[in-house]
């Protein structure tokens, strides 16, 4: 996620010299400072305003324990780490200037996600915001509580949006499309349709409804589709589970070091 991002933000123009990666395991940028651990970017002589954790929320302990003493009074401390709240990055760095959350989706590749953001101390509002404005569209959260929810429906959501993709291809194929043909006419379907609704400013229902012609093939599938609210319950029951996973990941990463 982190790479999408700088990928992201290197495309708009951001000066790779400005930047330090701190990863064992990262893709090579061209012009970007590669370090595979704090020790070696700190050996290095490395120095930052700003650090972003994108490492799994599982590996906050052991990293904050060597960041902690780095980020003070100037840096700010973002971070991307689902479930994990700001009290708990308070908690590890409290020297820092500021702890923003920040909850993005792989739509930022192509400057087309949403970030949820959420901040604590003194930061920057707008430089923060001039941060993410090259990744897509942000939305401030007053209240840090809702970001587990937000990381499920945002962060998550790309790929819950992928599965229902593949699964009205799958049924295209059992109904005798081809795979290849399921699958572009389903992207363009779902493609076409999200572009509209956003072109449109008009509501998801008034737009299927100009779809439905009274009487005709529409209206049959979305009677299925509305049955007994089972559509908005199973979003319900996948939107829970990866949110209270959200909370349980937090719980772990608050064990640590
Ligand atoms: N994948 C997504 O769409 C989203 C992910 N996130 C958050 O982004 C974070 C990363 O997730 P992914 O990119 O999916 O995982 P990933 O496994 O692709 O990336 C994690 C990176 O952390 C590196 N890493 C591991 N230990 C490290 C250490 N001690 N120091 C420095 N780097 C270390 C790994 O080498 C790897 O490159 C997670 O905290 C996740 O909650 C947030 C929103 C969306
Ligand atoms: O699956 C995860 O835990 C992360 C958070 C949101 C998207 N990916």
């Amino acid at each position: 996620m982190a790479g999408a991002m700088l990928d992201r933000w290197l495309a708009a123009g951001l000066d790779p010299a400005r930047v330090a990666v701190v990863d064992p395991a990262a893709t090579p940028r061209d012009g970007v400072a590669l370090h595979a651990s704090l020790a070696d970017w700190a050996a290095a002589g490395g120095t930052a305003d700003w650090v972003m954790l994108g490492m799994k929320p599982q590996q906050l302990g052991e990293v904050a324990s060597d960041l902690a003493p780095l980020a003070t009074d100037g840096v700010h401390l973002l971070s991307i780490l689902a479930g994990v709240s700001l009290a708990d990055l308070a908690e590890r760095f409290p020297q820092a200037r500021a702890q923003v959350r920040i909850l993005p989706n792989l739509a930022v590749r192509i400057g087309a996600g949403v970030s949820a953001v959420a901040r604590l101390g003194d930061a920057d509002g707008d430089a923060v915001a001039a941060l993410l404005a090259p990744l897509g569209q942000t939305v401030e959260l007053a209240d840090d509580a809702a970001m587990d929810l937000v990381t499920a429906f945002t962060g998550s959501g790309p790929a819950f949006v992928f599965r229902l993709i593949e699964a009205y291809a799958a049924a295209g194929e059992r109904l005798g499309l081809s795979p290849d043909e399921a699958l572009r006419l389903a992207a363009a379907t779902f493609g076409g349709a999200t572009a509209l609704l956003a072109d449109s400013g008009e509501k998801p229902g008034a737009l299927a409804a100009k779809v439905a012609s009274k009487g005709g093939m529409t209206q049959v599938g979305l009677d299925i589709l509305d049955t007994d609210g089972q559509l908005v319950a199973l979003m319900t029951n996948v939107l829970r589970a990866a949110r209270d996973r959200g909370r349980e990941l937090a719980d772990i990463a608050r064990g640590q070091g």
